[in-house]
This record gives structure tokens, sequence and C-alpha cells, in this order.
């Protein structure tokens, strides 16, 4: 797979960008959660002229023409994806560094920007969904992640025809998780999860059939991937239907040799984390 098509085009771009960026770096590190609400000086310029990209290589952008802000630096990766070994089914596949710094930091601050961030009853973190809808991604410099999914359109984890919708973003302080469930069948069966500004566990667990409960041990790990800042994990087919996902609530964890994306013995100290999920709801 070739990077050539974004790279040339986002290259061109590239000095433009980096002043925008940095505006939205300062932002991103000035935006306090207070009060519980989020700051809105996180706000980025919008990226206002617009470029027409085609990929001819992979041929996996069809049909009516894909228009994307040139501004955002978000490349195909060069570098294959990390995925469990065999007899492991198919359809996890983990991306380091899929983003750089400026422009995590430019993503966190459009995360940021948003004022309509819900508390949840279960669970402590905090959650934004965002539908596609008529303004791209909720405004805000949405274009970030309207070129996030082209790439992964490009890149073939969403088929065109199944872009994705909808993203939701979730908001992790301290020692937070996620307790083990699975996205279900209102989403096609792919999720892509961008993670921004600290790292964690995220673990699959195999799901039980009713007459499995109690009779399965369902406490065994199915896989684990560590989730750094700036990494992409994308999960699809089995994965997403045969297993649940979760992150405990763990303050400090050490990998073992289980964990892909981790060097063995690897301490995972949590701090805030935001991370994107992308899907296509039907
Ligand atoms: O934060 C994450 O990485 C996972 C979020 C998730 O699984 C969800 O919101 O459904
Ligand atoms: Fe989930």
């Amino acid at each position: 797979m070739s990077a050539l098509d974004f790279t040339a085009m986002m290259r061109e771009e590239k000095k433009i960008a980096k002043a925008k960026l940095k505006n939205a770096s300062r932002a991103g590190v000035e935006g306090e959660i207070e009060g519980g609400q989020i700051s809105s000086e996180g706000a980025v310029e919008e990226g206002i002229e617009k470029k027409k990209i085609t990929d001819t290589d992979t041929g996996k952008i069809e049909g009516n023409e894909t228009i994307v802000n040139s501004i955002p630096p978000i490349a195909l990766p060069t570098a294959p994806p990390l995925s469990p070994p065999s007899p492991a089914p198919a359809g996890l596949d983990y991306y380091a560094d899929f983003i750089d710094e400026e422009t995590e930091m430019a993503i966190a601050s459009y995360a940021r920007s948003h004022q309509n961030w819900n508390t949840l009853k279960h669970a402590k973190r905090r959650v934004l969904e965002i539908p596609k809808g008529d303004v791209d991604w909720g405004g805000c410099d949405g274009s970030y992640i309207e070129t996030l999914c082209n790439v992964l359109i490009s890149m073939g984890v969403f088929p065109s025809k199944l872009p994705p919708n909808h993203l939701l973003i979730n908001e992790y302080t301290g020692c937070q998780g996620i307790l083990p469930h699975t996205d279900g069948p209102m989403y096609n069966s792919t999720t892509a999860t961008l993670s921004l500004e600290s790292s964690t566990i995220f673990y699959f667990k195999k799901r039980l059939r009713s007459d499995e409960i109690g009779v399965v041990n369902d406490e065994v790990i199915g896989g684990k991937v560590l989730l750094k800042p700036r990494s992409l994990v994308v999960f699809a087919g089995d994965w997403y239907e045969k297993y649940l996902h979760g992150i405990d609530e763990e303050q400090e964890e050490e990998c073992g040799l289980d964990v892909l994306g981790a060097e063995e013995g690897e301490s995972v100290v949590r701090g805030h984390r935001i991370s994107l999920t992308l899907r296509h709801k039907y």
C-alpha cells in the first residue's frame, strides 16, 4: 500500500498546517476542565481550502468524489499493523504512532472544544457522541475527523459504502475504565479507536452463550492490547461479535508477553486519556 497520494498532498500544505496546528496545540494545552465543563478555547480555525483526492493506488475510494480539507496531516501508515498470532482470529490490528504529536494535540483540542459532554449514571468517564450530521462532525474543525475517515477508508478498514458516520469520544481520568461490553448490532461490526494523551490496556474476553454462563470460565482473556497515545486499534469480525472488550479500573499495570504493542514488563501508569471511536451506524 502506498502512502504517496496522501503524503504528497499533505506535504504541500505542511507549512500552513504547522502554523495552524501550533495554535491548536496551544489551545489544547490551555483547555482546562473546570466545574464539569470543558472550556472552549480549543476551537481550531476551520480549514477552508478543499482539495479533491483520488486513490488510484488502492481503488478503495469509489463513486462520488472524495473531498478532504488539505490541512490535517494524517497519512496512510507505512508499516503493517501488529496483530495477535494465529490461532487468534484475524481482524484485530494495532498501529502505534498512527498520528504525530501535533495532530494528537489538535484532535484533543477539537474534542475539548465541544460543550455537550455527558456524564454516565453507571460509570465515571465522560462521553460525547457526534454523528457525522449536516455540519460535518460537529464543526469545530471536524475536518480532522473527516480526513481520518478518508484514511481509514483508503486503508480498507471501512468499506466506502459503509463509511464511518458516528464518532464516540470517551474521556477517562485516573484509573477509570470501561466494563466489558459489545458495541452491539446498531453498528456495522468494525470499530476504529484513536487513543490520545495516555496509555491503557484494552482487553478482549470471549462472549458466552446463554448455555455457557456459569459453566465456562468467563474470566479468560482472549487478547490484550496496549493502547498508547497516538495509536489506532481496529477490530472487526469475530473480535467484534464473539468477544467483549473493556478496560480494567487500574491506576498502574504491568504488561506481560501477552500484551500486543508492549515490551515485556512495561509499566502503564494511567493519566488523562481521550479516545475517539469511529463506527458505521445503521
Ligand atoms: O476508550 C476506548 O478505547 C474504548 C471505548 C469503547 O469501547 C466504547 O466506547 O464502546
Ligand atoms: Fe466499545
